[in-house]
C-alpha cells in the first residue's frame, strides 16, 4: 500500500475520474434516407481523467471538470452534427471534449437504444489521449 501511494505521489498520471452516465440526446443520426427525417435517441456516456484532489481541497467548481457544462456541450455538439455514423459522432465529440475542456483522456460511449430491435442497445466505443 504504501508504494503504491509514494508511486502515485511521484506520477503525472491523473487516475481521478469524472462521469456522465446515461445522458440522453435527441438528434438527426443514421445511416439511411428515412433517418435523415427523424430525430432519434442517444445515449452518452463519459469517464473523464480529471484530477479531483484540488476541487476537493477548495470546494471550487471552477477548479472541477464542471460534469453540467459538459453535458450540455455533448448535447448541443451532437444536435448540432447530425452525422450518419455513431463512429463520426464519437470521434468529433471526443476531440471537442479534450479541447475545449482540457481533457487529457477520455473514454466515451454512444448508445442507439432502438437501432436493432433485438438487442437492448448497440453502439461504439472509445478512448483518446493518455492519463499521464
Ligand atoms: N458501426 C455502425 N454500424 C451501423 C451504424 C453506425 O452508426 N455504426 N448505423 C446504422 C444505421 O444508421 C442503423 O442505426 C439504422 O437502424 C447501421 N449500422
Amino acid at each position: 500500500m504504501v508504494d503504491r501511494i509514494q508511486w502515485h505521489k511521484g506520477s503525472d498520471r491523473v487516475t481521478d475520474s469524472v462521469l456522465i452516465e446515461g445522458l440522453a440526446v435527441e438528434t438527426v443520426i443514421g445511416v439511411y434516407d428515412w433517418e435523415r427525417d427523424i430525430t432519434q435517441r442517444l445515449l452518452v456516456d463519459l469517464d473523464m481523467a480529471w484530477d479531483n484532489a484540488a476541487p476537493a481541497a477548495t470546494d471550487d467548481v471552477a477548479q472541477a471538470l464542471d460534469y453540467a457544462a459538459v453535458s450540455e456541450r455533448v448535447v448541443s455538439y451532437l444536435d448540432e452534427l447530425r452525422p450518419q455514423l455513431l463512429e463520426t459522432a464519437a470521434e468529433g465529440l471526443a476531440a471537442c471534449l479534450q479541447e475545449e475542456f482540457g481533457v487529457r483522456w477520455l473514454a466515451l460511449t454512444i448508445r442507439k437504444p432502438g437501432a436493432v430491435p433485438q438487442a437492448r442497445s448497440v453502439g461504439v466505443r472509445i478512448e483518446r489521449g493518455q492519463r499521464s
